[in-house]
């Protein structure tokens, strides 16, 4: 029998056994199934997949707890990997963050990162960011830690002090921030690959690098980032924008050709799809429970 370990444990297990730790980005269930199929160990969920992709809204705050939390349910329900999730601001400030991470909580998260942006924020990797003091993004990490009492959610702060504040201001923050009770550092909007190592020296905790697309890091390889100190990796939209392009692609054949045919080859076959939610275990079991009673014919239904 497996041993039964709580999210956040099983989160700082992973992160002591990768090095760095790569955590991928799954923007609902299902992708949940399929980053864990290709082998990963961590997943997370990002606060812009879901502004995007569940409601086609941009990644400015708009999006609310409940939002996030039905996500996070759905995934943590459907696989049993570590999931990060990113909170954004907190929704609030002290009892806002309170309720955030309780939830969190109940909703099976692993970890969480909350950000020193002004409500209501922006893209990490977009101009115009603005932060809160650091005074005022303490006392959130001291709200968010006070919540999680004695349990093992991990609370991960994340610093996009880079960009409006500089080097020196961000790395200190990071360090305050883990005075604070933080226990990973998140440096947001990083542009070169030695600043990491400022960061990791300041901090005796795991820090996060988010190699994310089209932002304002360059594209550094996993060992790059192991060589700065760095104990994991985020890509958290990666899979999310290649699925898009490859939608786009499917409806414009479908209506270009007149068929989907040529694009039935890119397609994920229905029966790989089936292996991945056991669909064929539940069956059986539909056809063990279901005495079909009621019901008027059995048209429709093969004879096995
Ligand atoms: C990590 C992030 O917060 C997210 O919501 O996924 C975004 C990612 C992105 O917009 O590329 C961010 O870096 O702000
Ligand atoms: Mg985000």
């Amino acid at each position: 029998m497996s041993e039964q370990i709580s999210a956040g444990k099983l989160f700082r297990r992973v992160i002591d056994a990768e090095k760095p730790l790569q955590i991928v980005g799954t923007i609902n269930a299902y992708c949940a199934i399929l980053a864990e199929k290709a082998g990963h160990r961590a997943i997370y969920l990002s606060g812009a997949g879901v502004a995007n992709a569940s409601f086609g809204l941009p990644d400015l705050g708009i999006i609310s707890r409940s939002d996030v939390l039905e996500e996070v349910r759905r995934i943590t329900g459907a696989s049993p990997l570590p999931l990060l999730v990113d909170i954004d601001t907190g929704w609030g400030e002290e009892f806002g963050i309170d309720r955030t991470i309780k939830e969190m909580i109940r909703a099976g998260a692993a970890a969480v990162h909350l950000e020193d942006q002004v409500e209501p924020k922006r893209c990490g990797h977009r101009p115009n960011k603005s932060i809160v003091s650091t005074g005022r993004m303490v006392d959130r990490i001291k709200a968010a830690v006070d919540a999680r009492s004695d349990g093992d959610l991990m609370i991960m702060a994340r610093t996009d002090a880079l960009a409006t504040a500089g080097l020196d201001a961000a790395v200190e923050r990071a360090a305050l921030y883990v005075e604070a009770g933080a226990e990973s550092i998140f440096a947001e909007g990083v542009t070169d690959l030695a600043m990491y190592r400022r960061f990791a020296d300041a901090v005796d905790v795991p820090l996060l690098a988010n190699m994310t697309e089209f932002g304002k890091t360059p594209y550094y390889t996993k060992e790059q980032f192991a060589a700065q100190g760095v104990a994991m990796v985020l890509y958290p939209l990666s899979a999310f924008r290649a699925m898009s392009r490859a939608a786009l692609e499917v409806y414009e054949t479908i209506l270009r050709a007149g068929t989907q045919e040529p694009v039935v080859a890119a397609m994920q076959p229905r029966e790989e799809l089936y292996e991945l939610l056991h669909y064929y275990d539940y069956e059986r079991k539909l056809d063990r429970l279901s005495s079909r009673d009621g019901v008027e014919s059995g048209e429709g239904r093969e004879k096995r």
